[in-house]
């Protein structure tokens, strides 16, 4: 669904952050994404999503070029890959029903036809108790889990994590590891990015490992 062909990025003019980097997001596929911080995963996954544009390579999306995808086609194709940023993105004046009501509401959906699946979405992360409560009174691992069900709310294709289980506890990474497991179960692709050998060690899934801008992959 997405392919990478020798991908290059730097910021500015800055040094190359990611140099000739390749590799494939097949669908239904389950991957990590790894290497030391400052490696440069978080930028990788903005590529993704294209919220960044490559300064070389090729990358092809859902059978498209990234280079020839214009302005007013980009929202149709960001709504088929959902992501969970580090820091959540929560809005803090809207409750957790309406943080991830919210994509559908922008397009101009009635509440009445969503209103079911965004409760259910809730009770599947585990946060039917807390559809009224606002992000600043949401632990870290409620706040992740109501990042999840944003992400997915548009039932995309495609779920990136950065760093899903970076400040949670260890039986709460597992929870959400299971999550991702039962989401791929269902079809979606996930990549998870962790620095979390522990949770990279849980599954059998392929590993892509960035270091010193460069990405290889350990199937
Ligand atoms: N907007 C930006 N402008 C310039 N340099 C940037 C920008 N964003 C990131 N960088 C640089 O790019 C490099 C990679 O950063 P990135 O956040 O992608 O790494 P990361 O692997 O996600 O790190 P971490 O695991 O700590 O989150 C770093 O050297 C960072 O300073």
């Amino acid at each position: 669904m997405i392919r990478f062909e020798n991908v290059g990025l730097r910021y500015g003019m800055g040094p190359e952050i990611l140099r000739d980097i390749s590799f494939q997001i097949p669908a239904g596929s389950f991957q990590f994404l790894s290497g030391p911080s400052g490696a440069g995963k978080t930028t990788l996954l903005r590529l993704l999503f294209l919220s960044l544009a490559p300064t070389r390579g090729l990358i092809t999306i859902f059978g498209k070029d990234r280079a020839l995808i214009g302005r007013r086609e980009l929202p149709h194709i960001r709504r088929k890959i959902g992501v969970v940023f580090q820091d959540f993105r929560l809005l803090e004046h809207m409750t957790t029903y309406e943080n991830v009501a919210l994509p559908l509401r922008v397009r101009g959906r009635d509440e009445a036809s969503y209103r079911g699946d965004v409760t259910e979405l809730l009770k599947w992360v585990g946060l039917g108790e807390r559809l009224n409560a606002h992000p600043p009174v949401l632990s870290g691992g409620e706040k992740q889990r109501a990042a999840i069900a944003r992400a997915l709310i548009e039932q995309p294709d495609i779920l990136l994590a950065d760093e899903p289980t970076g400040n949670v506890d260890p039986p709460l990474a597992r929870r959400l590891l299971r999550l991702f497991i039962e989401l791929n179960r269902s079809g979606t692709a996930v990549l998870i990015a962790t620095h979390d050998l522990n949770l990279m060690d849980q599954v059998d899934a392929r590993r892509l490992v960035l270091a010193d801008g460069r990405l290889t992959v350990h199937d």
